[in-house]
């Protein structure tokens, strides 16, 4: 699902119209019709329709006309003026008219006693007052109308954006109707992303109106939703005659006394997720108490010089940070990974926190870095404030992808992945996963994706997805999910996932 604001909604139709030729109507009445099959006929009867004065209400005509023939029982509501309607909404406008729907007037308090009860009556309020083109505070009669809306309605469904909400940044302007849906057109509107839009925007679907290709590639910013089907494309079923050589060696670098969890959890992620052969690289003193806990994984200490540099030249990918603590020690190492390792390495944690006041280092690295911080980690490795950065997340991610050369995966609510120029959204997860330790799996799961051979950005995606699917999924039945839940889960979720 491509992201995109208002500006490129704007631009998108001003292209298909002016240059192409498509008449907006058409568009109209695609964005109508994809309501239509949004709703299930089978069960709901009743509608009211509130429609505004802009396109949106003109979608709303559309949508009255297309129950009405489907025998439904429609009432339409209109706030303004018809004689100052104008293009496809008047032209909708007289289509439901003649038609002989009924279309009430919304303009003073008097309409309101009348507006509440066709409310209650009804088994579905159709949210078409504003879309895209709200430009201002709601007040007057449209703040009461969205107040009854709220109140009254038990489903309702609101057309390409609840009205009320800024679908640009997602700010209530003043109030805004709670939908229990929203059919989007096109794009997934990016004032959706902020952390509260969550409880007005309901449970959300995009829908194609027959934008061509083309336009789209034209004008969108290349910035996506992470989906279920983008994923199952993603990951390649397991060739029959394939062996362990073929699904690569991973390194993880991780743990200091006290923090052999971190280690353990990042390597068993990466063992548990496909990787071929995966080794940690620790501190001597704690080796034994991995090797007890890892099976399958391989251990070796920072005292092997020789083994270090074998595991290291056939490493497919290298991990490094977990558990390192944030010292000079973590940083001579990762200096000397950097420069001598040619493979992707993902850097997380405390391989992120010495980066502080030594960036160079990454910006001048061939390799390509895929890092992974979360708001604090972000904040310690721009200098900027926690608030700022949760609040222009992909703004902050992008901007510091493309300065350094990095992938960035910015953890939290609606996980930001970037390279400066494609960015993706994740929004699997959820805050049941919010405890020490999932970081660490979501580590092991890219260094694991990376080493079988996916693209790095490629295996960041997937892994962000699949991490917050297993996350998502074991919280229908925990109320908190640990990393050694999610790590367990891994193999299945993907099995489930491609198919
Ligand atoms: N070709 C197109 O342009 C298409 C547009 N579509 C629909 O059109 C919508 C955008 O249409 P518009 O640009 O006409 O905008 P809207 O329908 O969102 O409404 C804008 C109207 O409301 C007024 N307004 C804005 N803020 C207000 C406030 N706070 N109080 C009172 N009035 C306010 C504006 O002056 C304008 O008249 C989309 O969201 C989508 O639903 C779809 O029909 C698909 C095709
Ligand atoms: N509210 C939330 N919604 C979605 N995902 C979350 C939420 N809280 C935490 N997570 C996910 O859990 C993981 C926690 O990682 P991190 O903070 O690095 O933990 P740790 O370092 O303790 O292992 C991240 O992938 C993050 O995106
Ligand atoms: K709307």
């Amino acid at each position: 699902m491509r992201i995109g604001t208002a500006k490129v909604s704007r631009e998108i139709d001003k292209v298909c119209i002016e240059k192409l030729k498509i008449p907006g109507i058409v568009l109209m009445e695609n964005a109508a019709l994809k309501v239509i099959n949004n709703i299930k006929m089978s069960e709901i009867n009743s509608f009211v329709i509130v429609c505004g004065k802009g396109n949106n209400g003109g979608d709303g005509f559309a949508i009255a006309r297309h129950l009405h023939i489907k025998d439904k029982k429609v009432q339409v509501f209109f706030i303004g003026n018809p004689e100052a309607l104008s293009g496809d909404c008047k032209t909708n406008y007289i289509i439901a008219s003649n038609l002989g729907i009924k279309i009430c007037k919304l303009n003073n308090i008097e309409d309101l006693d009348y507006f509440r009860s066709c409310i209650s009556a009804s088994e579905m309020v159709i949210d078409c007052i504003f879309g895209t083109g709200l430009t201002r505070k709601v007040e007057g009669i449209y703040e009461q109308v969205i107040g009854i809306i709220n109140e009254n309605s038990r489903n309702t469904l609101s057309v390409d954006v609840p009205s009320g909400i800024n679908s640009d940044d997602g700010e209530v302007m003043g109030i805004c109707i709670n939908a229990h849906n929203t059919v989007s057109f096109q794009l997934y509107k990016r004032g959706f992303l902020k952390y509260s839009s969550n409880k007005f925007i309901g449970k959300v679907v995009v829908e194609d109106i027959g934008i061509p290709k083309e336009v789209i590639e034209e004008i969108c910013p290349k910035e996506f939703v992470l989906h279920e089907d983008f994923i199952k494309k993603a990951i390649k079923p397991r060739d029959k005659h394939s062996n362990k050589g073929d699904f690569g060696r991973a390194l993880i670098i991780s743990g200091t006394e006290g923090f052999t969890g971190a280690a353990y959890i990042s390597t068993e992620t990466a063992v548990r997720s496909g990787a071929g052969l995966v080794t940690v690289l620790c501190p001597k003193d704690i080796q034994n108490i991995l090797s007890c806990k890892l099976t399958e994984a391989m251990t070796i200490n920072f005292t092997q010089k020789e083994k270090i540099e074998e595991v290291m030249c056939k490493a497919r990918a290298i991990a490094i940070g977990p558990g390192m603590g944030n010292n000079l020690w973590t940083f001579s190492i990762l200096e000397q990974v950097i420069e001598k390792s040619k493979c992707p390495m993902v850097l997380d944690a405390d391989a992120i926190n010495v980066l502080q006041d030594h960036k160079d280092i990454i910006k001048k690295s061939s390799n390509t870095l895929v890092l992974t911080p979360h708001p604090g980690e972000m904040s310690r490795l721009t200098g900027l404030d926690i608030d700022y950065i949760n609040e222009n997340r992909i703004k902050v991610a992008k901007e510091f992808a493309l300065e350094n050369n990095v992938i960035l995966l910015l953890k939290g609510y609606n996980t930001v992945i970037t390279d400066g120029k494609t960015t993706f959204i994740n929004s699997t997860g959820n805050s049941a996963m919010a405890n020490g330790g999932m970081g660490d799996c979501l580590t092991g799961l890219i260094t694991s994706f990376i080493a079988q051979g996916y693209e790095p950005l490629e295996a960041t995606c997937i892994s962000a997805y699949i991490h917050g699917y297993c996350g998502e999924k074991l919280s229908n039945e925990m109320f908190c999910v640990n990393a050694k839940h999610v790590m367990e889960y891994i193999p299945y979720a993907i099995k489930e996932i491609i198919e």
